[in-house]
């Protein structure tokens, strides 16, 4: 096990509830979650259990009502406004009337990166998501895959180490989906990002995480946390072993377990 872990993300007692016209729903309830420099932990349950309210949170797009929670130890606030962190939509949400470099250059822009700086920049990082000549092309000219790739490069064009992605493979199919996790991971590898990263499959949750945060609903809360015995080279085939089915069974289960509770 890592010896010097670095908390990134530290949730003590974190409570969210939303007022609406049909009353407050609580969103998410005594959620205490420590996330380390370097780990890719999924968060995956049932509609509606929070793991989208909980990144939104961590990326100050909401604001708890309850506890506490620190970002590289500032407010979430106060890292937004630090740039600690890329956040990747479950859309691509790519502007179709800007060129795949523009759309990663858009946050450079705004943050006021001379023209050569976006430009290196650019380069990187489509290098990284394996899009290298795809820089002139638009949105449209691309499949699915590669304009989630895309995203993903507009997520790291400003150096974040933190990664938080919302169901970012959900409207692929299986094949490039495979691909993906392959590439994200071989990414996460290579640059030491933490990865926070919501996921309704057992599977991806499995083949890409060190830790699974398991969720229920009403209230959304934290039900189990597993951490992987995997090791961090994962070949796709990986998902065939006892110790892979191993834990996604105790997913499972801990997903049943959740259920069972609030029935
Ligand atoms: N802005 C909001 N106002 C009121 N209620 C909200 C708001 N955002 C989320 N909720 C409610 O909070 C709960 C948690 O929603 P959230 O989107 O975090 O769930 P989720 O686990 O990400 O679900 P899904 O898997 O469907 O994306 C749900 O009951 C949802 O209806």
């Amino acid at each position: 096990m890592n010896t010097t872990s670095q908390p990134v993300i530290v949730a003590e007692k974190l409570d969210l509830t939303f007022q609406t016209n049909d009353g407050p729903v609580q969103a998410l309830r005594d959620v205490n979650l420590t996330i380390n420099k370097g780990d890719f932990v999924s968060f995956i349950g049932p509609s509606g259990c929070g793991k989208t309210t909980f990144l939104r949170v961590v990326a100050a797009l909401e604001h708890p009502t309850g506890g506490q929670i620190s970002v590289n130890g500032m407010t979430p606030d106060e890292a937004r406004r630090a740039r600690a962190y890329g956040y990747v939509f479950q859309a691509a949400g790519l502007y179709p009337w800007r060129t795949i470099e523009k759309n990663i250059m858009l946050p450079l822009e705004i943050m006021g990166y001379s023209s050569d700086e976006q430009a290196e920049h650019v380069d990187r990082v489509l290098k990284m998501v394996d899009l290298e000549g795809f820089g002139k092309k638009y949105p449209w000219q691309l499949s699915g895959g590669m304009q989630q790739r895309a995203s993903i490069a507009r997520a790291l064009a400003f150096d974040a180490g933190i990664l938080l992605m919302d169901e970012p493979f959900g409207a692929l199919d299986e094949i490039v989906r495979d691909h993906l996790n392959e590439q994200l991971l071989a990414l996460w590898d290579r640059t030491g990002m933490t990865v926070g990263f919501v996921t309704h499959s057992i599977p991806e949750a499995v083949y890409l995480s060190t830790r699974i945060v398991v969720m229920s609903p009403r209230p959304g809360r934290i039900t189990d946390v597993i951490e992987s015995t995997l090791p961090r080279e994962r070949p796709l085939d990986i998902r065939d072993t006892p110790e892979f089915l191993e834990i996604a069974h105790r997913v499972r289960e801990g997903l049943r377990a959740g259920h069972a509770y609030d029935d």
